[in-house]
């Protein structure tokens, strides 16, 4: 693949020519070590017809064919002909063009490597193989003006995250992850993304657990929401009944009821467990349930659709929302209320506004949202996002 640096260095050079050659060139030279065949014909090309068929199917390697074909001995200076003067005009002429193209094929040389327009044999090395060519490192200060803005190279930046912590919201991006032994369960691991520590009245973790893994049972009055994201689970009663969970599935344990999950595959699940809040003569129940099979509910005003993990009715004192937004989507109520959230981002891609700030959001990410924080979301990616929601509900803020 060409390189900008191919353009510097002294290796990059005619082998046999004597005086340095002028920019124009050492791409020459370049392209020479890069194709097979010397792709460039002996004169400028100004359709892709003249052109050599491989380089006429790759317009950017045709920038090599620009440069004048390796110096002979000098030529005796022909009298002027109306078709030379002609000639040489038009050569001038191009001459800018060529500068152009020079610019040109210096700030595209990364987009024909993602393109892979180089593939067939000439100039498709990566930019290691350019130094056979060059010889030299890129143009001091070249990353200055050729940023790297890649998504996927931010990731890699030391020290950069999207993970934000904020008063009353907070947005934890997988790359911030920390996994430790979950205290009681079985070659299980663990990561808190939302505790009573930043301002939460519930927990919201992931447990990856694989074969011969085990749960423990949650302390003494707290609930539990197990919703499975990779694997499958056997869920356990101490009536000795199971139940086998795979992705989608979930199930909710009521706060003092006995259960042991286990697992023989790599499995992840998101977990959400609360103190349980009472109201006399109220018992919720064991529920084990899958998304699709919850109906869709009505969300007038709204375009995303909706549906509840568990019932609306009183026993339960939060649910589960799964929300799905088609690609241009977005929530019409730019909401503040009490309740708190704790999301998933399951599919898509978008932007979620908390407070002041606007994030750039994906699938994998996880949000808190305090009571009363301003929340907004709207789908941007190319497919669906679908999102769960852990929200409290069916009990008087002032209980
Ligand atoms: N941020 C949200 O999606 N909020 C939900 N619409 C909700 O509070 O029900």
């Amino acid at each position: 693949m060409w390189h900008p640096s191919h353009q510097v260095g002294p290796t990059c050079q005619p082998p046999s020519t004597g005086a340095p050659p002028p920019p124009i060139e050492i791409i020459q030279y370049c392209s020479l070590t890069c194709g097979p065949e010397g792709l460039w014909g002996p004169h400028v090309s100004e359709s892709a017809e003249d052109l050599h068929p491989a380089a006429a199917a790759h317009p950017l390697h045709t920038l090599s064919l620009v440069s004048p074909p390796p110096r002979k001995s000098p030529k005796k200076k022909k009298p002027t002909t109306a078709s030379s003067f002609l000639h040489r005009r038009r050569a001038k002429m191009m001459l800018p063009r060529l500068h152009l193209l020079l610019v040109v094929v210096s700030a595209l040389p990364l987009v024909s490597v993602a393109a892979g327009v180089g593939g067939e044999g000439f100039c498709s090395a990566e930019p290691s193989a350019s130094r056979e060519c060059s010889g030299a490192r890129p143009p001091l200060y070249w990353k200055v003006t050729n940023p790297t803005l890649a998504p996927a190279h931010l990731q890699d930046l030391p020290g950069f995250t999207r993970s934000v912590y904020k008063r009353d919201h907070a947005l934890i991006t997988p790359e911030s992850h920390v996994f430790s032994p979950l205290p009681d369960w079985v070659n299980t691991l663990g990561a808190f993304l939302i505790s009573p520590a930043i301002g939460a009245h519930f927990t919201m973790y992931l447990a990856k657990m694989h074969d011969g893994s085990k749960s423990a049972l949650p302390p003494k009055g707290v609930e539990r929401l197990i919703f499975v994201l990779q694997g499958s689970i056997l869920l356990s009663e101490e009536s000795g009944n199971t139940h086998t969970l795979l992705v989608d599935s979930y199930a909710y344990l009521p706060a003092n009821m006995k259960h042991s999950v286990i697992s023989d595959e790599v499995t992840t699940l998101i977990i959400f467990e609360r103190r349980y809040t009472t109201i006399e003569d109220y018992h919720p129940d064991l529920i084990v349930g899958s998304t699709d099979k919850q109906p869709l509910l009505e969300t007038p005003g709204e375009v995303f659709e909706l549906r509840k993990l568990l019932p609306t009715s009183l026993p339960y004192d939060f649910n589960i929302h799964i929300m799905d937004f088609q690609p241009g989507e977005y929530l019409s109520v730019k909401e503040v209320h009490y309740n708190q959230h704790g999301l998933l981002l399951l599919e898509g891609q978008g932007i979620y506004r908390l407070g002041d700030s606007w994030y750039p959001v994906q699938s994998g990410d996880t949000i808190w949202m305090a009571p009363f924080v301003p929340q907004w979301y709207a789908a941007l990616g190319k497919t669906k996002t679908r999102y769960l929601l852990y929200k409290d509900v069916n009990r008087d803020p002032l209980m």
